[in-house]
């Protein structure tokens, strides 16, 4: 069993925490958690029985793989910090959205065992969505096991880092546009009577089946919405709104603000 570091625990590291301990893949006291000057994390490794680390220091001098979930603006830092007490064969698995591997390696010099892995919060629970992307340098076997631990909390993709923004945000952003979905959907019902409760229970629960079916069967969304169109029916009515007031354009051009898409 690996030693597994957590280098900054907010609401991604805490999602990874959680689904990698909720997935029993890792017992709790052999991951080593730590959180700057967050108050929290003592807290977080108090509350799931894991190792917590005053420094970063301590979290690699423990630990086979490290994986940094702290904002962009801070890694740098963080990367400078920890680079002395590196050994060659920790793998380093960094989830920062938009910090390229070249600005990586740039700083880190000469360690090989690099991983660009961006997964979503839907982890926390084992249903998350990770676009991975080594450097050339990380050999198969060392590939194998990041996906190990990312397939323990949800579904991989093994993208090249030319794919890796887009990825992070059809898969890693895409939970908060889903979010906002639900919410406006049950908005839509509170103004029509449903309590609160109600509508998210409903809004939610309508919104897990519809892509887990869609997973399940393999079924093109298309098929999907035409089954549940019925002929003059009712949702046929609620779509053409849809469309009039630009659903498929307004997360298309969401995608492309996150993305920094220009096209
Ligand atoms: N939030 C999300 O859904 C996703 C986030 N990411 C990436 O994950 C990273 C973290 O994002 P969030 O969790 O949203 O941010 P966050 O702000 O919730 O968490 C960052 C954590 O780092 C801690 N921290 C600050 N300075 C530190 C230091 N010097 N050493 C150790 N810990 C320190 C903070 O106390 C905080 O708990 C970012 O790089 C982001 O691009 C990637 C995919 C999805
Ligand atoms: O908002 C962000 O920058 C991060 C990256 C992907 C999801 N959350």
């Amino acid at each position: 069993m690996k030693q597994i570091g957590i280098i900054g625990v907010g609401h991604l590291g805490s999602a990874i925490l959680q689904g990698l301990i909720f997935s029993q893949y890792v017992t709790p006291q052999d991951v080593f958690i730590s959180g700057g000057t967050s108050g929290k994390t003592q807290q977080i490794a108090k509350d799931l029985d894991c190792q917590f680390c005053l420094t970063n220091r301590a979290v690699v001098e423990q630990t086979d793989i490290i994986i940094l979930a702290v904002i962009p603006r801070i890694l740098p830092s963080v990367l400078e910090e920890i680079k002395p007490y590196l050994s060659g064969n920790q793998m380093i698995i960094s989830t920062a959205a938009s910090f390229t591997m070249a600005q990586i390696q740039e700083i880190l010099t000469s360690h090989q065992a690099i991983i660009r892995a961006i997964p979503n919060i839907p982890s926390r629970v084992c249903q998350g969505m990770t676009a991975i992307s080594p450097a050339k340098q990380v050999t198969n076997k060392q590939l194998e096991i990041v996906k190990q631990l990312f397939m323990a909390i949800g579904k991989i993709a093994i993208v090249d880092e030319s794919k890796l923004d887009i990825s992070s945000t059809i898969a890693g952003c895409s939970p908060a546009y889903v979010a906002l979905f639900i919410e406006a959907l049950a908005d839509a019902g509170v103004l029509a009577g449903l309590t609160r409760e109600e509508a998210y229970l409903m809004s939610k629960q309508a919104v897990l089946g519809s892509a887990s079916v869609l997973l399940a069967q393999s079924m093109l969304p298309a098929e999907l919405k035409d089954g549940v169109c019925s002929p003059g029916g009712t949702t046929i009515r609620g779509i053409a709104q849809l469309e009039k007031y630009g659903l498929r354009n307004a997360v298309i051009e969401a995608v492309k603000a996150s993305a920094k898409i220009k096209a």
